[in-house]
């Protein structure tokens, strides 16, 4: 009999979340059926979507949604060998049981060299969602300029990396000197601390005189208001998120979009990285291979302990993270 601890969602977050929110759980797993496997969490993520989607997606008393990658320890499914690592979306749990139907092995030809944990950031949903985001919604071309925010993030940094990997000037913000450090690291062309500048608008218009092709808006809010109106004609906007926004119990207010849409003629849209995931395996061999080839940099922000869950979560909402924010258990 293997006990499971798991993480709940005790009461819904109001504003900012509390460690107070969650609960640490302890269930108890009954012994596998046939075609069942047990798996063991080695790293979890912890991501911005999980605090909209508690509100929309959950109840409280359910366990935290999430992903992790896993290693096999039991298995009574054909299809799976006991040692193999998976992708799964078992929530915040340190064991559970599937019957496989949910699970995505890694890419067979995974180096050693690399961790793991990847496949929960550069190599995997916020990877994809750059790649897609990029060149599906962006539709970025050559010889562009690409604008995107919380650029040193797991989501961010990929895009920027992409965009000069796809011939672009790149300009990112983000919220720390030792962030703006990383971009010029990783090759961003310009960047800045979005939270230090005496004038978003002025170091927006500093960074690319010229204006903006895309914009990939992780953000919203206030910066995505000010970075609208420095689009180029025919500019497009991706709308992947809106973490200025997720905390608020009050909606926003405006400025409106509508007048630089209407006179610049922009192309504005959001979207949700599943949408490609019949073309799942074209992204990650893409991003597998870009790393393995140097071309693409990765960091993470490692938490260790499943009982740092929340805070890990806390943290990376408050902009601790550099790169991807991972749990290891
Ligand atoms: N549409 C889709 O399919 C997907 C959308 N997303 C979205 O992409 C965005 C980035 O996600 P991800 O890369 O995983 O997360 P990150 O790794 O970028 O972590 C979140 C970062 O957001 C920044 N941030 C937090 N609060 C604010 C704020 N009030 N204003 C500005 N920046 C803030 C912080 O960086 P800083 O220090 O720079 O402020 C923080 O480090 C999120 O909005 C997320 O919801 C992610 C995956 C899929
Ligand atoms: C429990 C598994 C959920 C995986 C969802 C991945 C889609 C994330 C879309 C994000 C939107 C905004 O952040």
């Amino acid at each position: 009999m293997v006990t499971a601890k798991a993480w709940v969602l005790k009461k819904h977050f109001e504003g900012f979340p509390k460690t107070s929110d969650f609960d640490l759980k302890k269930i108890e797993l009954p012994n596998l059926k046939d075609g069942e496997l047990l798996l063991e969490s080695v790293f979890l993520s912890v991501d911005p979507y999980m605090r909209p989607y508690s509100r929309r997606d959950m109840k409280e008393g359910d366990i935290m949604i999430g992903t992790q990658v896993a290693r096999i320890v039991e298995s009574k499914n054909p299809a799976f060998t006991v040692g193999a690592f998976v992708v799964g979306s078992s929530g915040w749990r340190t064991h559970f049981i599937s019957d496989g139907k949910d699970l995505q092995l890694l890419p067979s030809n995974w180096p050693e060299s690399l961790p793991k944990s990847l496949a929960l950031g550069t190599v995997g949903m916020p990877g994809l969602t750059a790649y897609f985001g990029l060149l599906e919604v962006c539709k970025m071309k050559p010889g562009e300029t690409v604008l995107v925010n919380a650029a040193a993030g797991a989501v961010g940094s990929v895009v920027g990396q992409l965009a000069k990997i796809g011939g672009c000037k790149v300009v990112g913000c983000a919220g720390s000197d030792d962030k703006v450090a990383y971009l010029k690291e990783i090759g961003f062309d310009e960047a800045f601390n979005y939270k230090t500048v005496t004038s978003l608008d002025e170091a927006l218009r500093k960074a690319s005189p010229d204006g903006y092709d895309c914009f990939f808006d992780n953000v919203g809010g206030e910066f995505a208001s000010i970075a609208i109106n420095q689009m180029k004609k025919y500019g497009r906007i991706a709308v992947c998120g809106a973490i200025s926004q997720y905390n608020d119990s009050v909606p926003q207010k405006g400025p409106y979009v509508q007048v630089p849409m209407v006179f610049k003629e922009l192309q504005m849209e959001g979207f949700v990285v599943t949408r490609w995931n019949n073309r799942r395996e074209e992204g990650l061999k893409a991003l597998l291979k870009w790393v393995v080839e140097g071309k693409v940099k990765y960091h993470e922000q490692v938490t260790e302990g499943f009982e740092n869950m929340p805070m890990a979560f806390l943290g990376m909402l408050k902009g601790e993270n550099l790169g991807k924010a991972i749990v290891k258990v």
